[in-house]
């Protein structure tokens, strides 16, 4: 492990709109209707720092954000707010993610290659040592959607780590595997480890987080509830499950719907509030920075006025071009712009039919 900083997310957040019907998200999209879908806030503001050489466990109990936030490091989908700074390229292991259902083990080999940039050349050299590290014999001719789920693990996983990123995340990906594969994968990820990559490991098993992780975070409910040492940070979380698992189901469901309903009518001014109370990020910033960093990110944005006027003076043009053309009809190609020499050249071999122009 060095100090080369791989990974820095700073107050990270992801809202959820809970839109009932897809016709309610364009509406929205297009702020016709004054109406706003209940908001989810899955992750409520995640700072970290993950160094080169560093495998980070990441943990928590059902729904507190480590798909989430790993999807966003990944560059799956991207974060509403805060900053995010990846040094390196990134692979991601999910259980069935990124395959294609319908295309074979070995296209999904190829598609995938192509995806992270590979040549051509570089893929054919590493068909065979996936085929061989994934191990699913003839069934790497066989539409993935017939793999069963540790098949599909085991080719993802082999794909991944045969793209040689940077940065591995591997999201619950070894929970459905065999225990030799299991080892193959720990072997893999050491090795990776002892090349200064760096590995995100997110897993419901905490015995494989203590013997591989350098630092645990621990996410409840959109929330980083502590960040640390490994064997500090599982025996807090061992304590916390040992107590949640004994609640009765309606204890349970009461705790679980307090921590929702808080996701629910979080707000980036309380992210605000609560950095300034009392910061959770890992170097001081200015209160400029901390207001930008509590800001919504333009993707994904309702369109601005800005945007609404510009398209609609295109519409308007696009109709009166339209109306103008039917109303007073010209040759084609006088009213046509004038045209290039390609079209000129077509038009003097067909000048029977200039409407093919
Ligand atoms: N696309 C989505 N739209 C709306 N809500 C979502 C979406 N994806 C996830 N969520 C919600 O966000 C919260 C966090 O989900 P996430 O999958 O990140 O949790 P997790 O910790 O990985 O859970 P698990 O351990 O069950 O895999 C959950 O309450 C989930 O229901």
């Amino acid at each position: 492990m060095d100090d080369t900083v791989k990974i820095r997310a700073r107050l990270i957040t992801k809202e959820y709109d809970m839109y009932k019907t897809r016709a309610d998200k364009v509406k929205a999209m297009l702020s016709v209707h004054k109406g706003k879908a209940p908001d989810f806030w899955a992750l409520k503001g995640v700072s970290l720092e993950v160094h080169s050489g560093e495998a980070l466990g990441i943990i928590g109990i059902n729904g507190s954000g480590k798909s989430t936030f790993s999807n966003i490091i990944s560059g799956i989908i991207p974060p509403t707010s805060g900053d995010l700074e990846i040094h390196g390229d990134v692979s991601i292991i999910a259980i069935g993610a990124g395959l294609k259902g319908e295309l074979t083990g070995l296209q999904n080999i190829r598609v995938k290659a192509l995806m992270s940039g590979m040549t051509n050349q570089e893929i054919d050299e590493i068909i065979q040592p996936v085929i061989d590290f994934a191990d699913i014999g003839a069934f790497i001719d066989q539409p993935v959607k017939s793999y069963s789920s540790g098949m599909r693990s085991r080719l993802g996983f082999a794909i991944a780590v045969h793209q040689h990123p940077d940065i591995l995340v591997v999201d619950e990906a070894l929970s459905v595997g065999d225990s030799t594969f299991y080892e193959k994968c720990m072997e893999k990820m050491d090795e990776f480890k002892s090349e200064g990559k760096t590995i995100i490991f997110i897993s419901h098993a905490l015995a494989q987080v203590e013997q591989f992780c350098d630092k645990v975070l621990w996410m409840h409910y959109g929330d980083v509830r502590e960040y640390g040492d490994t064997e500090e940070v599982l025996t807090h979380y061992r304590t916390f499950t040992g107590r949640f698992n004994n609640l009765s189901k309606k204890e349970k469901r009461a705790y679980q719907n307090e921590a929702k309903h808080k996701q629910a009518v979080f707000t980036l001014d309380d992210l605000y509030a609560r950095e300034k109370a009392e910061s959770s990020l890992p170097r001081p910033v200015s209160d400029a920075e901390l207001k930008q960093l509590c800001a919504r990110n333009s993707i994904g944005d309702p369109m601005s006025k800005t945007t609404w006027f510009f398209l609609i003076a295109m519409i308007l043009a696009a109709l009166a071009l339209g109306t103008e053309m039917v109303r007073s009809p010209k040759p084609l190609k006088s009213a046509l712009p004038a045209p290039t020499a390609v079209v000129q050249t077509i038009a003097t071999e067909t000048p029977s039919r200039p409407w093919k122009i």
